[in-house]
């Protein structure tokens, strides 16, 4: 019997941990096909294809990818093994360069090398393999924490608005702007979710809007430019989106129109929530100018998605993947231990006990 997408794992190591299994989110929604991915160049294709992705999965992939890529190496020694671990996560952390979670969760998988190298190898592997597991198993609980702390900032009934996907399939299970619609929908809080299309790759159109609905809830996708016209008729309450940087002042960069959709919502005085697990802040960077912003192929957007092509060949084209939210326009950041107000940068600050 086929799977429904709510019984595939968005990301996970297999039963025998020789595999990465993922989704491929490229097919979606139109085939829900599983990929089983053993060489850190599939691995490190799948991620910059966005067969997977998504911060918080981004994040669990390069964890079991890193672990993959290590598993069978023979090392004479733990200088050697270390060295070819090295080698493997630098050529993961160049598969995409926004969502920080690739980064620190990378960081996070060598941390338990350099904490053993004084171990056996086989123990290193071991250790490891618990890690990414660790990592991937946190996400649950910390994606449910963000959706239980963010439905203290709306009512049963509420219209809310969510751009691009932040949800189980940018994550693990509840991901994290759609947590709080998860967690409300449990509780039978009959949300009217409006999820815009997202252009130019449709993670609303294509992931967000299948998996709620898959999931029962009362979902209306919307094109990118109607946000406004849903807002100024008064049918959105909030509005709730994903993260893939947080900046120390709080300025975030998240899906291309992520700005547009909360400068009409502060046009709207609509409240406009980023839904941020810790892993996402990045207190490195003092602001939001400081991200790098991923740019990807023209034909995303010149003939992508259409039996015709949508733009004259040749046409200069202009593709940002990501653009930076600045902290003016945030209403308030939902971490999994609470909900922070501007100004952010203290309680980023403390969040992160810097
Ligand atoms: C929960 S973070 C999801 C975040 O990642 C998406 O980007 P992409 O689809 O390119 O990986 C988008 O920015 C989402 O908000």
């Amino acid at each position: 019997m086929a799977k429904t997408i709510l019984e595939c794992d968005t990301v996970s190591l297999d039963e025998e941990n020789s595999a990465l299994v993922i989704v491929d989110q490229t097919q979606l929604p139109g085939r829900i096909k599983q990929l089983c991915l053993t060489e850190i160049e599939e691995i490190w294709e799948a991620i910059y294809l966005l067969k997977v992705r998504g911060a918080p999965a981004i994040g669990v992939t390069a964890a079991i990818g890193v672990y993959l890529a290590v598993k069978n190496i023979e090392a004479v020694n733990m200088a050697v093994f270390y060295k070819r671990f090295q080698k493997a996560k630098a050529y993961l952390a160049t598969s995409r360069p926004t969502a920080v979670n690739l980064f620190w969760a990378l960081d996070r998988m060598e941390g338990v090398v350099v904490k053993h190298m004084d171990c056996e190898i086989n123990t290193v592997k071991e250790l490891l393999r618990q890690e990414a597991v660790n990592i991937r198993n946190e996400d649950i609980e910390v994606c449910r924490r963000i959706g239980e702390n963010a439905l203290e900032l709306v009512k049963p009934g509420y219209g809310l608005l969510t751009h691009c996907n932040a949800g189980r399939l940018a994550a693990v299970k509840y991901g994290t702007a759609t947590a709080p619609m998860y967690l409300g929908h449990e509780k039978g809080y009959k949300f009217r979710i409006y999820v815009d299309e997202t252009r130019p790759l449709l993670q609303g159109a294509r992931l967000t809007a299948f998996e709620l609905q898959e999931a029962g809830m009362d979902v209306t996708l919307i094109c990118d430019n109607m946000s406004g016209t849903i807002m100024q008729k008064d049918m959105v309450d909030a509005v709730f989106v994903g993260c893939d940087r947080v900046a120390a002042n709080g300025d975030t960069a998240n899906k291309i129109g992520t700005s547009v959709v909360a400068a009409v919502a502060k046009h709207y005085g609509v409240p406009f929530y980023v839904c941020a697990p810790t892993s996402t802040i990045d207190m490195s960077l003092a602001a939001g100018s400081e991200i790098p912003i991923e740019e990807r192929s023209p034909e995303e957007i010149t003939e992508m998605w259409y039996e015709q092509r949508m733009a004259p060949k040749g046409v200069k084209v202009y593709n940002p993947c990501f653009d930076v939210t600045s902290h003016e326009l945030i209403t308030g950041i939902v971490t999994e231990y609470g909900i922070m107000r501007a100004p952010y940068e203290e309680s980023l600050k403390k969040l992160k006990n810097i």
